[in-house]
């Protein structure tokens, strides 16, 4: 991982700010197949450049297994010292993710429920702090934790669907470190507003506000995604590494200094009766939604 050696200076930098605030109060599991199958890595002709999808049917949600398997791939990946980028999809045809297994939250189990914030924490740091340049190919919805993955994403393409931290909309709030990359992104007021609101943009809207950095068919997708990783990987790795250190490494190493806090705030957070009544509550509108 790219930001262990030089995580001193970047630490002593980030003491100062650490504040981690939740504010506010609120199944099942789907795919048949097993955990191995839910994220599948490929090559492409180039060999500095590898795909990773995601493959988890219906929605691409993330448990706490499905954030470990993305957790791992993305570590084999950089394990492999030719690899230099990857790009981030969905084998789905209209869902990049979905975020957060809600069966995760709604009814947890009470041992499970700290390692799976635990795991969401540790995809994170693995997608976020990468020394890969990553695309973000994404082909579909990418709503709360699904935006998380495509913010973590050094360049993010977008064919259809909706993105954003609709988080609010569940009765939650994003936690403090996603809030962050949101607002590291789209800036505060934009971030402010959509963040209240649970606003979902759509492709165009996305664009305009800075939260994807480019529109593309969906045929185009992978062509395109292909194209963008060369041109990251033409950059020296060093200097890449180095800018996204530059960018990203005092609120990585936030979180890493505050990890348990954070864990210990979301358990709290979500045990709470309001939390489940809410998410029970929104549970229901997706299934009626359906019907
Ligand atoms: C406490 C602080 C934590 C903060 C951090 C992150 C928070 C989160 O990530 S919370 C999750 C937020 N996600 C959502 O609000 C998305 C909810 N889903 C949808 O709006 C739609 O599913 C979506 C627009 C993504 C796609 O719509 P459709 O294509 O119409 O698909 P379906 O709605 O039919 O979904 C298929 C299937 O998947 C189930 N599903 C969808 N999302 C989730 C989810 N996040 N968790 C669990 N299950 C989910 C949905 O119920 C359908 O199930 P079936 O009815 O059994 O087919």
């Amino acid at each position: 991982m790219m930001f262990q050696q030089s995580s001193r200076s970047l630490l002593d930098a980030s003491k100062k700010s650490s504040s981690f605030r939740w504010t506010s109060s609120v199944g099942r599991t789907f795919s048949s197949r097993s955990p191995q199958d839910w994220v599948t890595t490929e090559e492409t002709d180039d060999p500095s450049i590898a795909i990773l999808k995601m493959n988890r049917a219906p929605a691409n949600t993330l448990s706490l297994e499905m954030c470990t398997e993305i957790s791992k791939a993305i570590k084999e990946l950089e394990s492999n010292k030719k690899t230099q980028a990857v790009i981030l999809t969905s084998s789905l045809p209209t869902i990049f993710s979905a975020g957060l297994d809600l069966t995760e939250l709604h009814n947890p189990d009470k041992d499970r429920l700290p390692a799976f914030w635990g795991a969401f924490q540790q995809l994170y740091f693995d997608l976020y702090g990468s020394r890969l340049a990553t695309i973000g190919a994404i082909n579909g919805h990418a709503p709360a934790a699904g935006c998380m993955l495509a913010l973590s994403c050094d360049y993010r393409i977008m064919s259809k669907g909706n993105i954003g931290l609709n988080e609010s909309k569940l009765g939650i709030c994003a936690p403090p470190w996603l809030g962050q990359q949101f607002i590291d992104t789209i800036g505060l007021r934009k971030a402010e507003l959509a963040l209240n609101m649970g606003t979902l943009f759509d492709t165009k809207a996305a664009l305009d506000i800075g939260l994807i950095d480019e529109i593309v068919g969906e045929d185009d997708v992978m062509d395109v995604a292909k194209t963008r990783a060369s041109q990251w990987v033409a950059i020296p790795a060093p200097a890449r590494v180095a800018c996204k250190e530059l960018t990203r490494g005092r609120q990585l190493n936030e979180l890493k200094e505050n990890r348990k806090q954070d864990v210990d705030h979301f358990c709290s957070f979500v045990n709470q009766e309001a939390m489940q009544r809410n998410l029970g509550f929104y549970f229901e509108q997706l299934a009626k939604r359906k019907k």
